[in-house]
């Protein structure tokens, strides 16, 4: 009889190579002035209240617990600026353009002095200002987006004019090319196409299909995660990041509907037919095992849009699991 032995996969821990001493920086980051829905202001406020900064000191991690925005100001913004804050359809230009100038300020600091920075939204409006200022820091940052939407409208192509549909168009310098409040005219723009990759797609505009396909940016829906399973798709949305088994420092920005509204049901623009959440975790457990994960940003949980508490636990639940996922917690 032939006897068939299996090669034992090996697995590696979570570890940070780019980062100095497992030092973390939390970065509260509580704006909603990208979309309409009030609420996810209070995602930092609530992930925080349920233990996560001391759930990642467990993990070893030495924490500063950052809060660059003025939030009594930004309320009576967002009361005052309703209708005045308009450039053509897009909804409060000045007021985002203004608070991600500062996110990128305190964002690039905390980068540069090589601390892992975990910056809790918010809206998805200040990834323009994180992965900005992470990518001060590291020039050859690859982007893992992982969200049910490409957010990747400009401000042309956005139908809702708002404006947490259209960071990646901002990152990717789109802005330049076209008529632009001043608001905006801080951000480099200096992501390249080929240095972000989509995985969750599901709930993707016209208009942001068209920009995807002509600039050729890699993009794992969930047809893929189905076809493929999601070790295989993770695996290649890294191959795409540094190609040819290279490797290079990721940030990941980590929308919370993503995941199906069945585990994440408080988030302003839920899509049914998402990642479970165990995938949803496996994602950034992966990130953890590769040692180049250098940032995270966690955004969309808003607790006023739960119908009952088991809706709020649930979902910020998940935050919190997400993050502690990606920063080194383990199943065993
Ligand atoms: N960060 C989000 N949840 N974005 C949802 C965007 C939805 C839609 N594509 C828009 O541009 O308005
Ligand atoms: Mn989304
Ligand atoms: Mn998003």
């Amino acid at each position: 009889m032939t006897k068939i032995t299996t090669q034992l996969e090996t697995v590696t821990e979570p570890h940070y190579k780019y980062i100095k001493n497992r030092q973390l920086a939390i970065v509260q980051a509580p704006f909603c002035g990208g979309q309409g829905k009030t609420g996810v202001e209070k995602g930092p406020k609530y992930m925080l209240n349920h233990g996560l900064e001391s759930d990642l000191r467990e993990l070893g991690w030495d924490i500063t617990v950052e809060s660059p925005l003025d939030e009594e100001y930004l309320q009576k913004m967002m009361e005052k600026d309703a209708v005045t804050d308009r450039f053509k359809n897009t909804k409060r230009p000045g007021l985002v353009g203004t608070t991600t100038k500062t996110i990128y300020e305190n964002v690039s600091k905390l980068a540069q002095d090589n601390k892992f920075v975990l910056t809790l939204g918010g809206d998805h409006s200040i990834a323009i200002g994180t992965v900005s200022g992470v990518q001060e820091a590291y020039s050859d940052l690859g982007l893992i987006w992982i969200d049910a939407h490409a957010d990747i409208n400009t401000l042309e192509s956005t139908d809702s004019g708002n404006l947490h549909g259209c960071p990646v168009s901002f990152l990717l310098g789109l802005h330049k090319d076209i008529e632009c409040p001043e608001s905006f005219k801080w951000v480099p723009g200096k992501l390249n196409p080929n240095k972000i990759v989509y995985v969750g797609l599901r709930d993707v505009d016209k208009a942001e299909k068209k920009i995807i396909k002509d600039l050729g940016i890699k993009a794992f829906s969930m047809y893929h995660v189905d076809k493929f399973g999601i070790n295989k798709v993770i695996e290649m949305a890294l191959e795409c990041l540094h190609p040819n088994g290279g490797r290079g420092p990721i940030m990941c920005s980590y929308d919370v509907d993503a995941v199906d509204p069945l585990f994440v049901p408080a988030t302003g623009t839920p899509v049914r037919g998402g990642l479970t959440l165990r995938e949803g975790l496996f994602l950034v457990e992966r990130l953890a095992e590769t040692g180049d994960l250098v940032a995270l940003d966690i955004v969309e949980c808003n607790p006023d849009l739960a119908i009952n508490d088991i809706h709020v636990s649930d979902t910020i639940s998940a935050g919190c699991a997400i993050a502690r996922c990606a920063l080194g917690e383990t199943l065993l």
